[in-house]
Formats: C-alpha cells, sequence, structure tokens
C-alpha cells in the first residue's frame, strides 16, 4: 500500500464530526439512565466485556465515526495488513505481527513464504527451550540448574517480557525467577545481577536488530560477570547465554552459538514483539503451555478485529473514539487504569505501542499532517492513581478520557476479617472503587446536591464534581494468559486503527533516531576531547563542562 495517503480532514465525515463537537456535549446522566444505551454499548470481544456507554457520544456521532473510518478505507487496510501487503511504507516492510498468533494449521503465504509454517517452527523452538530451563534439563557450566533468568533487552524487547512477567504472576513456574536489565544506567545492571548466582543465572540477550547501544552494553557487562566467576569453563558463555533476534549474524559475531539464538522476522516490530521469539524469556517463566494461551488470546481478539461488523468492533470503535476525543474534543492524553495490581507495568507498555506507533507528524506519503496525531498514553493501577492524580481527571480544566481495566475474579483472593464477626471479600472493595470512580466520573455531582448534603454554601463550588467525563470499561473474568494476550492485541489494534485514520505509517519510529545519533557524536566530548566539545551548542558545552568538573 504505497498509495497517497488521504487527509483525513478532507473527507465528507470530518467537518460533520466537527459540527457534532461544536453542539452541547452529549449528557451522560441522561444518556445513562437509558438501558437501551448501555445495551447497544456494551460489546463483547473474545473474553473482554467492553462498556463504551459512558462515552460523550450519541448515535449522530457514532454514525459520523464509522462514516469517517469507511470513507478512510481503514477496513480495507486492516485487511491489506493481515495480508502482508507492505503497508509499513517508510521501511517498505510487511505488518504481520498478528501472523505470530496464527494457529499451526492456518496458512498465510507472503513474498512466497508460508509465514505460519516459520512461525510455529520457531515457536517450537522456543518452547523446547523453556521446558528445558524450567525442568531443569538445561544447565548452567558446572552442571546445576537454571533459577534465575535474566532478560536484557530494551523497548520492545523489555517493556512486553517484564509487563507480561508481572501481570502472569500467579502463572509463573516454581523455582525459577527472571529478571530483566534494560537501562544504559549501571545502576540497572548493578543492582539485578546483585545476590545472583552466576552458576545458577541464565541470560537471555533480546534485540531485534542486535545493535541497540543499551542492550550490548548490558549484555558485555553481563558475560564479564558471568567470567569472572566462571571463565575457566570453555562452555561458559555457550550455557548461560542464549539471544533473540532477527540478526543472526550477529548475534555470532557477539560470540553466542547461532544455536541457542531465537529469530523472528523484519515483519514484526519491536512493540509488536512479545508473542515472538522475544518472549522467550516469559515463556521460561509461565512455561510454554502458558504462553501457548497468551498467543491464542491474542488470536481469539485479532479474529474479532477482522470479522466483527463495524458497529460492534471493539477495537475499531475504541480506536475512533480517540479520534473523537483527539481531533474534536481537543483531549492530550488518554489514561489507561488498570483495578489490577499485577497490570502495574501495563501503562508503560502501552506508552511505547501508542506513542511510538502514532506519535508522527507526517502521513505515511510524506506529506504533513493536517491534524492532531497521537495522544500521550498513562496511568497507574487503581485505586492507587485515586490518591495521587485523579483529583486533575474529576474537577481539572482538561479532558482526560480513561480505560478503566478490572476482572470479576481476583488473581490473589483474600478476605479482611474486621475480627467483630464481619468480614469482607478485598477483592470486592477494589471492584468497588472501580465502579464508583467511573460513576463519578460521568455523573459528577451538582452544586444542588452538594448543597443539599449540608454543604456550607461557601465551599459548594470547591465541592461540586462536573461530570460528563468519559471513560471506557473493560472487564474479563480473570487476569489470565489468554486475557493478557486479548488485552494486548485489543490495545494494538486501537493503535492501528486512530493511525489508519490519520494517514500516518504506525510501524515506523525514525523519530529515535537523531537522539542516537547525537550521543554517538558526543561521547567523545563527554569522555574529555575539548575539541568535540568546542563544536556543540553552548547550553550542551555548558552541561558537559559541569560533568568534567564535577565527576569525580
Ligand atoms: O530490539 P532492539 O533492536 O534492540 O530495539 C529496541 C527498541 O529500540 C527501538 O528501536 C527504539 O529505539 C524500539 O522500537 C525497539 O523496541
Amino acid at each position: 500500500m504505497t498509495s497517497a495517503s488521504v487527509d483525513p480532514s478532507t473527507t465528507r465525515a470530518w467537518p460533520r464530526l466537527a459540527e457534532l463537537a461544536e453542539r452541547p456535549r452529549p449528557d451522560l446522566r441522561r444518556l445513562l439512565a437509558d438501558d437501551g444505551r448501555v445495551g447497544r454499548l456494551t460489546l463483547e470481544a473474545a473474553d473482554l466485556h467492553v462498556d463504551l456507554s459512558k462515552n460523550l457520544v450519541d448515535d449522530d456521532v457514532l454514525g459520523a465515526l464509522l462514516d469517517l473510518a469507511a470513507e478512510l478505507g481503514v477496513l480495507e487496510r486492516r485487511d491489506a495488513m493481515l495480508t502482508g501487503e507492505h503497508i509499513n511504507v517508510t521501511e517498505d516492510r510487511a505488518v504481520l505481527h498478528t501472523a505470530l498468533r496464527l494457529p499451526r494449521d492456518a496458512t498465510l503465504v507472503v513474498d512466497g513464504q508460508d509465514v505460519v509454517a516459520d512461525v510455529h517452527e520457531e515457536l517450537d523452538r522456543v518452547c523446547t527451550f523453556a521446558e528445558q530451563v524450567g525442568s531443569g534439563a538445561w544447565t548452567g557450566a558446572t552442571g546445576r540448574r537454571i533459577e534465575t533468568v535474566v532478560n536484557i533487552g530494551i523497548g520492545g524487547s523489555d517493556l512486553g517480557p517484564v509487563m507480561a512477567y508481572e501481570a502472569l504472576a500467579p502463572y509463573r513456574r516454581p523455582g525459577l525467577t527472571c529478571r530483566f536489565i534494560s537501562n544504559i544506567d549501571p545502576t540497572d545492571a548493578a543492582t539485578t545481577l546483585d545476590g545472583l548466582d552466576p552458576e545458577t543465572t541464565l541470560f537471555i540477550v533480546a534485540s531485534k536488530t542486535f545493535s541497540t547501544q543499551e542492550t550490548l552494553t548490558n549484555a558485555r557487562l553481563c558475560r564479564a560477570w558471568l567470567l569472572d566467576a566462571l571463565g575457566e569453563h570453555q562452555d561458559a558463555v555457550a550455557r548461560h547465554f542464549v539471544a533473540v533476534s532477527t540478526a543472526l549474524d550477529k548475534v555470532a559475531e557477539f560470540g553466542i552459538d547461532p544455536a541457542n539464538a531465537f529469530g523472528f522476522w523484519d515483519w514484526v516490530g519491536g512493540r509488536y514483539s512479545v508473542d515472538s521469539a522475544i518472549g522467550t524469556s516469559l515463556a521460561v517463566g509461565i512455561g510454554p503451555e502458558r504462553f501457548r494461551e497468551l498467543l491464542a488470546g491474542f488470536h481469539a481478539v485479532d479474529e474479532h478485529f477482522r470479522t466483527a461488523p463495524p458497529e460492534s468492533n471493539v477495537p475499531l470503535l475504541m480506536g475512533l473514539l480517540n479520534v473523537w476525543y483527539v481531533n474534536f474534543l481537543g483531549a492530550a492524553t488518554h489514561a489507561v487504569l488498570p483495578y489490577a495490581q499485577l497490570l502495574h507495568r501495563f501503562p508503560a507498555y502501552l506508552q511505547q505501542l501508542t506513542m511510538e506507533s502514532n506519535g508522527k507528524g507526517v502521513r505515511w506519503d510524506g506529506a504533513a499532517v493536517t491534524t492532531e496525531t497521537g495522544e500521550i498514553f498513562w496511568g497507574e493501577p487503581g485505586t492507587n492513581g485515586q490518591h495521587a492524580f485523579y483529583q486533575l481527571i474529576h474537577q481539572g480544566t482538561r479532558l482526560v478520557p480513561a480505560d478503566f481495566i478490572a476482572f470479576a475474579n481476583p488473581s490473589y483472593p483474600l478476605t479482611d476479617d474486621a475480627g467483630d464477626g464481619t468480614s469482607v471479600d478485598v477483592h470486592e472493595l477494589l471492584l468497588t472503587n472501580f465502579l464508583a470512580q467511573t460513576q463519578a466520573l460521568a455523573l459528577g455531582r451538582t452544586a444542588e446536591e452538594v448543597r443539599a448534603e449540608g454543604v456550607d454554601d461557601a465551599l459548594v463550588p470547591a465541592r461540586t464534581f462536573p461530570g460528563n467525563r468519559p471513560t471506557t470499561s473493560i472487564m474479563a473474568p480473570s487476569l489470565t494468559p489468554s486475557v493478557l494476550g486479548q488485552l494486548i492485541a485489543l490495545y494494538e489494534h486501537i493503535t492501528f486503527v486512530q493511525g489508519a485514520v490519520w494517514g500516518i505509517d504506525s510501524f515506523d519510529q525514525w523519530g529515535v533516531e537523531l537522539g542516537k545519533q547525537l550521543a554517538r557524536g558526543l561521547a567523545p566530548a563527554v569522555a574529555g576531547d575539548e575539541t568535540v566539545a568546542a563544536e556543540q551548542d553552548a547550553s550542551t558545552r555548558s552541561l558537559i563542562a559541569y560533568y568534567r568538573r564535577t565527576r569525580q
């Protein structure tokens, strides 16, 4: 799909939406009195139960958003992605993360190659390795079983595995722990290695390009740490280092046996790669069966996205709602608020997924965008966030659409025994808070209601809640591997829909390159080269000078 992209503001639906945005906003108090609305706007995608009814839309807005998607060919672009067209135009690549979770008996021929056969061959290798490590069949150089797996990677080669490893804590294999090193800050390697026994530690170097400064530096630090203890064993690196990459030649150059390397393909973007071999640390941590359940969850939502009609297609609708908020109601950010402590890294994971994908200022044919693009995603688990930043969402001047995520069943069921014969299911306290927050945001509290509570007149304005603040509630039975895969796939497709509307290439990330290039050029100045320092701008020069005179 190298065709010219369409400026979305030139569609018929765009001015219609702008006109609708000028009207008084839909009144959630009135709309939520209608069970019919809730019924119509509560949708299912695999195990995800999604209530869109607390969004600031009525039938006119929804209709216009669906018209916008139709005019822009969003679903045709979805089909182009799913069938392997090169929709990543600036890198001339297919975008096929969905192929990573196709079942074994599926077929998808891209550029003359059945990618499903390739995917399953590599997945089987990852699963065999995960089983060997987990069962103790894979031993370190001194014959001891592996107790700690350290994933070394950054960005998509870290955020997905660590997020999922945290989220699936109840599914971890006993006797085995995963740790993660990502940052070039030496603190990360130092504190992560602290207390580990080299004899029982296995490193997985995960890097799509195998040229990322942070990852290669950390890999060398870890190799030195290992060899310091086990250097006399010839096979120390072979028994304690494996790699995951698309650049297997570079893996070999680094000194890792290609037999201990797992591959994937250039059509998997880093931020879309947790379900490829990049998830090897996770597969080891939770075991291959659970890893396969995760993939099946992804696939279930892929199928929903592929087949559900537009009016009940959850990723399509959620992506379009985000467009409504960003482009027509002026929202600059979007909060993701999981009522599940285990999802504490989910917002960070989504930041890369959404912002590296849709933080673009030109469309895929190089034309400058004429509309706002990617919003800022952020969040923290509830209820912690309630005691930190919810004040701004409730009463601040900015519109912050928010997704609430909650599970009917707890991962760790606990009862609070008050000691007076009463007891409370603590998970119910969590869910009550989720319900209360979405209700408060939607309905608010009027000045009359506040007065009726006997509040002093002078305090009424401060105690009034405007309400009409939009939220989406996503519920599922439990946070299982499959449900986690479903959630990730949901947000991948939401991100896709927004990028397709904006006409941008959601699958490149050129914006991260300049800083990397400049860092390489600045290294000599930081190390003391006065000539290179003198070539810098005044502020950078001054900061380098401060560093040089202060560093002990
Ligand atoms: O897996 P790699 O190639 O080390 O890249 C790590 C991360 O760096 C980025 O390229 C950004 O610099 C991300 O897109 C990617 O996930």
